[in-house]
């Protein structure tokens, strides 16, 4: 037989015996890179993408993260968009007022491409997570939710025109760990409005009916995933947390009521009929669009990213649920949004800003941001004069 080749170190396809077989570069904490400038000190975040490590620029004595590209060519083709679209946009924002992060530099190091960018700290989810998920004040969610908007209407100007397409917990960023400014991160699936490539896009916890019906989408998809990321960090967990794309809808629908027809009808057979059907309807005794009726099971990962089975209507006849009239989506959404569940009544309003009226303030800029159509959708310049942005202790970090 053939005298098999044997995979010898450094010889095979793990480019040299740097890499594992995943195509990420093995860490070794205090190795150079970049001539001797930046010094590894530890691996701080994994993704799809590959890698994102803690180093010390010894040139100019700071921090910095660095993520390390897989040394595969897909991977690098996304990472060369990333960075034409981050060098872009820190040109623009020359006196870095807009809560984006910065891209310091980019280099090839051993077949993978190294983004070196500003050190941030922990992310709005770990946030969460030190709150056992019991929420934040709204007063603290006015200030994430102002720079964030800023971020937003940055990238909806005409001169920038960039998508992020995976704003989430995670890719928000705060900038110290005990204080309140934040910044947008990872644009690594980010497009320009005009030049959508991919129509499967955004975290599905965060992603947009538009999107879900396999719609033209514009940067409006960034103010629906801004909508659940908000109400999530006072309630502790996603208002959305669907266990594949259907379940996804059908709770979208249970909280806000069903989708326009128009949009149902725009969108192509395939992607209508993943989650609606015609039936006559008991609110208007004809027949008009209604979700179809499953019974879906199935915990729900945080993941909850692109890919995963779609749970199918079952064609048995499931007893079909008995349809509990859904109130208004206001009422719905307040009702979700002041669910003390596990958040202790333990501090005064005046110091939280948790008031009645700023609950009605906080919930109706929520619906805006949750408007089904996304020309009807709040915008961000919008947003940023609403009464609960414009509400007292707004100072941004
Ligand atoms: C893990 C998610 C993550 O950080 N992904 C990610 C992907 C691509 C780029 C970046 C990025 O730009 C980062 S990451 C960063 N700082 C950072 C600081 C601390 C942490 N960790 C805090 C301690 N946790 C147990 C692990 C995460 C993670 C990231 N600063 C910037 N600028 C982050």
């Amino acid at each position: 037989p053939k005298q098999q080749q044997q995979q010898q170190p450094g010889t095979g396809t793990n480019n040299n015996g740097w890499d594992d077989d995943n195509y990420d570069y093995i860490i070794h904490p205090g190795e150079l890179f970049y001539d001797g400038r930046y010094r590894i000190k530890e691996r701080i975040g994994k993704g799809s993408f590959g890698q994102v490590v803690r180093a010390d620029d010894l040139l100019e004595n700071v921090e910095v993260a660095i993520k390390i590209i897989k040394s595969k060519k897909p991977f690098l083709m996304q990472a060369k968009t990333e960075i034409e679209l981050l060098t872009h946009l820190t040109e623009i924002d020359t006196h870095d007022q807009h809560n984006v992060v910065r891209l310091l530099r980019h280099f090839m190091y051993r077949n993978h491409q190294c983004l070196v960018f500003e050190m941030l700290s922990l992310n709005l989810y770990e946030l969460l997570k030190n709150t056992q998920f019991g929420g934040v004040s709204l007063n603290l969610i006015r200030k994430f939710a102002k720079q964030v908007l800023k971020a937003l209407a940055f990238l909806a100007r005409k001169d920038v025109d960039i998508i992020h397409c995976d704003l989430k917990p995670e890719n928000i960023l705060l900038r110290h760990p005990k204080k309140s400014g934040v910044k947008v991160i990872d644009f690594g699936s980010s497009c320009r409005s005009n030049k959508r490539m991919y129509s499967y896009i955004q975290s599905r916890f965060y992603r947009s009916p538009e999107v879900m019906l396999g719609l033209p989408y514009s940067v409006a998809i960034d103010m629906w995933s801004l909508g659940c990321i908000l109400a999530e960090m006072h309630t502790g967990e996603p208002l959305f947390s669907g266990s594949d794309q259907f379940d996804q809808m059908q709770k979208i629908v249970k909280l806000l009521g069903m989708l326009p027809d128009e949009m149902i009808e725009q969108a192509n057979e395939q992607h209508r009929m993943q989650f609606f059907e015609r039936a006559m309807l008991s609110s208007t005794g004809r027949v008009g669009w209604t979700i179809k009726q499953i019974n879906t099971t199935g915990a729900t990962s945080r993941s909850g990213n692109t890919g995963g089975t779609q749970s199918q209507p079952s064609n048995t006849t499931a007893p079909k649920k008995p349809v509990i009239p859904s109130q208004d989506p206001i009422s719905s959404l307040m009702e979700v949004i002041r669910a003390e569940t596990n958040r202790k009544k333990k501090y005064p309003s005046s110091e939280t800003g948790n008031s009645p009226q700023n609950y009605d303030l906080f919930v109706d800029l929520i619906h805006r941001m949750l408007a089904y159509d996304p020309r009807q959708r709040i915008k961000p310049q919008e947003a940023l004069q609403h009464p609960f942005i414009m509400g007292s202790t707004s100072t941004t970090a």
